[in-house]
Order: C-alpha cells, then sequence, then structure tokens
C-alpha cells in the first residue's frame, strides 16, 4: 500500500492502471517556480515536495508518490492556465510548434528519496482562432499544464509524440514502476 499525494484524477486513473494499492492524499504546496530555474529542476524539486509533505502528514506510515507536470514551450514553463484567456494564450503559443512536457515522479519513504523525470517531444498542428475558442469554452483546457489534455478532445491537434502518453497525461508509469520496485511495493508485473 501506498499514498498517492495527488488530486489529480488523470494520476490515480493511471495509477490503478499499473494495479498498485493506494489512497489518495490531499496535499497542499506552493507551485512558483524559482527565478531561472530549470523545467527539470522544477518539476524535480515541486514532484519531491509533493511526497515529502505527504508523507509528513500521512505520519510515515507508507511510502508516499508525487508528481508534477509542466509544459515547456519556446524554453517558457506553462503550468495550469489562470483562466480562459490564458487558456488561449497558452495554445496559441502551442499552435504548429513542438513543445516539451516533462514530468517529475518521487517517491518517499522511511528511509529513501527518490525522483525522476520523463521528458516528451510532442507536435501541434497549426490552430485556428475558433478552434481555441471552442476547445477552451469546453473547459477541458483549465485544470491542465499547458491548457491541454492528450487524453482529450485535444488528441485532434496532435501530430506527433515522442515518449511517454502516461508522461504526458501526468504519471510517467515506467519510471513509476522503476521507483516502486525500489521500494517493494508490487505493481502488477511483481508476481511474474
Ligand atoms: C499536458 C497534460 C497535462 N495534464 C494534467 C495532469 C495534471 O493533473 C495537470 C498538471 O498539473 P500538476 O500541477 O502537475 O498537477 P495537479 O495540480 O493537477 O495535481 P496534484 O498537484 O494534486 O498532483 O495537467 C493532463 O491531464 N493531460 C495532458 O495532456
Amino acid at each position: 500500500m501506498i499514498y498517492l499525494a495527488s488530486q489529480s484524477p488523470r494520476r490515480c486513473e493511471l495509477l490503478a492502471q499499473i494495479q498498485v494499492n493506494f489512497q489518495q492524499l490531499s496535499v497542499d504546496v506552493d507551485e512558483t517556480p524559482f527565478l531561472n530555474e530549470a523545467p527539470v529542476d522544477y518539476v524535480s524539486r515541486l514532484a519531491l515536495m509533493k511526497a515529502q509533505v505527504g508523507f509528513r502528514q500521512s505520519q510515515a506510515h507508507y511510502p508516499v508518490l508525487g508528481a508534477d507536470t509542466s509544459v515547456i514551450c519556446d524554453g517558457v514553463i506553462f503550468g495550469k492556465p489562470q483562466d480562459a484567456e490564458d487558456a488561449k494564450r497558452m495554445l496559441s503559443q502551442l499552435a504548429g510548434k513542438t513543445h516539451q512536457v516533462m514530468t517529475g515522479v518521487a517517491l518517499v519513504s522511511a528511509n529513501s528519496e527518490q525522483v525522476l523525470v520523463n521528458q516528451n517531444r510532442v507536435t501541434f498542428r497549426p490552430l485556428s482562432v475558433l478552434e481555441i475558442e471552442r476547445y477552451v469554452a469546453t473547459g477541458e483546457p483549465l485544470d491542465k499544464a499547458g491548457s491541454y489534455a492528450v487524453q482529450g478532445l485535444a488528441s485532434v491537434f496532435i501530430t506527433q509524440i515522442v515518449g511517454s502518453y502516461s508522461g504526458i497525461m501526468g504519471l510517467p508509469l515506467y519510471e513509476t514502476a522503476l521507483l516502486l520496485a525500489q521500494a517493494q511495493v508490487p505493481v502488477w508485473t511483481t508476481s511474474l
């Protein structure tokens, strides 16, 4: 059994997909990037912080998993949009270009703290102003890093992915399984 320090329904769905026995834990951390913080450092710091705060909160009974996803476009970190206007601005930046998606995943237990970063490249076809407006009006972008969901309506905008679908969606399952194996937490492959 582990705790997942996350409010994200996508992370729950992905962790359940590999048959991990877990309970959700609610943690609150300041997600403001440091000045000039490199994206890889930012997502690993946030993932670790979520897991550490969760571990303290849970009174150290079980290992705690935390994750953080950011979209990086032209060197700028895009988190979740502030509002619909912010989502439109991000989507018009992503249109017709390739950007990066990074997810940090961390596991904290009594005797160890491990973090891995999963990195991907995603290419969007060009988008019209109307498409961006219609997409934002669906509400899908509002709680997603970079203002889109690979697993949702935005799938029709994506021409190419280089990397891991689960990592883009918010929890890279290859890296997660590695961390869980190190901590002797069972996933579906453990009994093979
Ligand atoms: C790029 C992308 C992100 N996302 C989501 C995953 C995350 O929920 C969210 C990124 O924001 P995060 O700040 O990483 O996570 P969160 O605030 O939703 O959840 P928590 O901190 O409680 O774990 O964006 C998708 O669902 N699909 C995508 O294609």
